[in-house]
């Protein structure tokens, strides 16, 4: 079927079109990045009606890009500042601005059926599958974006014409095997995830972000010494065995104790984790018979005692000012500049002793923040002091915050070229020209010397268990899996449903507004039972369990299967979800050590893997690297005929399959010898991130 795609070229000119941009009510999600040029751009071609959400406020890394912020809206709400700013410039603009999440319960459908279009420059899965589902509710046309360092794409979707945002599954962050994370780390980033997700939560998270990691890393140990046990690996049995023979932690010990100064406090912590744990791992022989031993540190060595006072003193002054780094307040200004051993472990004890004396209500509820200064000073001393004991190469502070936050550094441009093209899309859907829409990915390194690869959108998949009404399996061991995780695991992170319902036969468990005190209660006791053993005869091999979001307005039945043969290399998790919903098969390459590389070296592939279709694409996280293609489009191009698209993305599977099996067992092959954990990296969605491979 040929469409005249240039018909929305002609209909740009006409005054319909003109009209219906000055009337048509627009929802702007998020004002970051993309949302600051979008919304400059939507009032400079004439849309006079629009409102704009976004949670966060103006910190001072958003100013290289957000141009509507300047350095005095530092701390001032985004969207609100930015709807300002915009009407500064276009005063005849109605700018309505909500400074909150878009997950709110009064972001419901009959609010996004005020609008014409909803276009979202977000920088996370979680609330871009959530605005899909309300777009589909709604019946409303989403046009969605994101960016990464030079790459980025915009998606059309249509309901009941296009792919939904949720057809595809999209992969989640990677995770590493814990025991190389606790005794085994042999690149930067093991060591920064480690001072990130471990050594942070022990001194400064909430008691249980440890525990479900020490919770894992037992589950995970379990499974693979009886798995290593089966198949008769005698190496591996040895490695986890090895492993286990670790010294457990004591939480308790990382507790300041009464009349304990804080940089005591900070040298007892040092002297526990950089000179008797790794004493102790040294002496743990099976672990080094194929690798040199870590070499302990020692405190008195880095920092002799007139070192020492001078922390107390950079201290003292720190709290006298109120200074917020510890890294500067000890005169280490440089970012891009490595500091020595010494350096880390005076930064190391100054920022523990000021999360201490300074911050102190936060201790034993903070989370790492990549623009907490304090958290990055703590992240980088504590990496670079346990990569040394591991003749690991150090990162500077620059190098390191990036890797922490899985930064990939943002490009001004590419999210105005990102914000013109969602404004494209807009007019080609305000001019009634569906059949034009395109989906669009911006390269770095263009192949063909073509920067914008153009794709048409791909029908919606009738596996879809969003738009399609696909019914889900879940394996899962229903004698041990309790309710609680059951919620967290599969239901909220895997399903991304934000205020579940679950039904099987009557009710079975209820979140949200409206219920009564006693119905909490009822609930909140029933979340450490099993599946099995939960009311009406429990969740068992065979039931149909009915999970319901009326926030999103969604629904999915889910078929469980008992089963006891789960091992971690399938089931990391501890459970297996089945149907398109959003999963890790591959693996992606990261190189977190040169987040530009990595993105360079993403692009790069995307130009020499020519076998690949141009449906394919590597997904990670909100951008899609698209791979060169035969059958790519132009703006001007036809749409390929629907058959061919569906050979085509059959081939896909196919491929995907392939190397699926592929990975898998390399995969196999290599975790043999550790116990794998899902330690997962707080990902911003906008972020490609990317892994090397062993
Ligand atoms: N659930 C949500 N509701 C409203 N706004 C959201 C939600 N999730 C993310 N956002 C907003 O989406 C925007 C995404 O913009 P961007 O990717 O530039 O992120 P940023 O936080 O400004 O930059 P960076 O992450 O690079 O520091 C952010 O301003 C963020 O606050
Ligand atoms: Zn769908």
């Amino acid at each position: 079927m040929a469409v005249d795609t240039t018909k929305w070229l002609s209909a740009l000119r006409t005054k319909e079109l003109q009209d219906k941009i000055k009337s048509a009510k627009v929802l702007c999600v998020g004002a970051g990045g993309i949302g600051c040029e979008l919304l400059k751009t939507l009032v400079c071609t004439g849309f006079r009606n629009i409102e704009v959400v976004d949670l966060d406020t103006i910190e001072i890394s958003n100013l290289n890009r957000q141009f509507l912020f300047r350095k005095h809206h530092v701390g001032q709400s985004k969207a609100i500042t930015a709807a300002q700013v915009v009407k500064g410039f276009c005063p005849t603009a109605s700018i309505t601005a909500h400074h909150a999440n878009m997950k709110e319960s009064h972001f419901d459908v009959d609010f996004f059926r005020g609008f014409d279009l909803v276009l979202n420059g977000l920088d996370n899965l979680e609330a871009r599958r959530h605005v899909n589902r309300l777009c589909l509710a709604a019946e409303r046309p989403l046009v969605e974006s994101g960016t990464a360092g030079y790459l980025g794409q915009v998606t059309v979707h249509l309901k009941g014409s296009t792919e939904c945002f949720e057809c595809h599954p999209k992969p989640t962050p990677k995770s590493f095997p814990i025991c190389t994370l606790r005794n085994t780390p042999d690149r930067p980033i093991h060591t920064i995830v480690w001072a990130k997700d471990l050594l942070f939560n022990r001194l400064f998270g909430r008691p249980d972000a440890v525990s479900d990691l020490d919770d894992q890393a037992r589950r995970e140990d379990g499974q693979n010494s009886s798995a290593s046990a089966n198949d008769g690996d005698a190496a591996a049995s040895a490695a986890a065995a090895a492993a286990s023979d670790v010294p457990a932690e004591d939480p308790s010990f990382f507790l300041r104790r009464d009349g304990e100064s804080s940089l005591e406090y900070a040298a007892r912590v040092f002297e526990r984790v950089y000179t008797w744990d790794i004493e102790q791992l040294c002496g743990v022989k099976e672990l080094w018979e194929k690798r040199p031993p870590p070499k302990p540190m020692r405190l008195e060595e880095l920092l002799p005692d007139t070192e020492r006072a001078a922390v107390g003193a950079a201290l003292e002054t720190a709290i006298a000012k109120g200074q917020g780094s510890a890294s500067r307040a000890l005169g280490l200004n440089n970012a891009s500049q490595k500091w020595t051993a010494s350096q880390n472990a005076a930064v190391l004890l100054l920022a523990i002793a000021m999360y201490h004396d300074m911050r102190k209500e936060e201790v034993g509820s903070a989370s790492f923040d990549k623009d907490d200064d304090l958290a990055v000073d703590f992240v980088t001393s504590a990496s670079n002091l346990r990569s040394s004991c591991y003749g690991i190469p150090e990162q500077s502070l620059f190098d390191a915050k990036g890797m922490a936050g899985n930064i990939i550094h943002a490009i001004a441009t590419t999210n105005a070229i990102i914000s013109g093209l969602i404004v494209i899309e807009a007019l080609k859907i305000l001019a009634g020209c569906q059949d034009a829409v395109r989906n669009t990915f911006l390269n770095e390194f263009p192949p063909n010397k073509r920067l914008l690869l153009v794709q048409n959108p791909e029908p919606p998949s009738k596996g879809c268990m969003v738009c399609g009404k696909a019914t889900l399996t879940l394996k899962i061991n229903s004698e041990t899996a309790t309710l609680s995780s059951l919620l967290s695991g599969v239901i909220k992170k895997r399903l991304a449903v934000n205020t579940p319902n679950l039904l099987c036969g009557g009710f079975l468990y209820e979140e949200g507004e409206g219920l009564e005190e006693d119905e909490v209660e009822a609930y909140t006791a029933m979340l450490p039972r099993t599946l099995a053993s939960l009311p009406g005869g429990g969740l068992r091999h065979g039931s149909i369990l009915t999970v319901q979001d009326q926030s999103q307005h969604f629904g999915v039945d889910i078929i469980i299967v008992h089963t006891e043969d789960l091992n971690e290399e399938d089931a990391p998790e501890g459970f297996v979800l089945e149907g398109d919903v959003p999963a890790a098969p591959k693996e992606v390459q990261h190189q977190h050590e040169q987040p530009q590389a990595a993105a360079a070296a993403a692009a790069m592939e995307t130009m020499t893997t020519k076998t690949r279709a141009s449906a394919e694409v590597k997904e990670e996280d909100g951008v899609l690297i698209l791979d060169e293609d035969e059958e790519q489009v132009e703006v001007h191009d036809s749409p390929a005929p629907l058959a061919a698209a569906e050979a085509h993305s059959r081939k896909r599977a196919l491929r995907e399959d392939e190397e699926y099996e592929e990975s898998t067992k390399r995969e196999a092959k290599r975790t043999k010898l550790h116990a794998t954990v899902a330690i997962v990296e707080a990902v911003d969605d906008d972020d490609v991130i990317l892994i090397e491979d062993d």
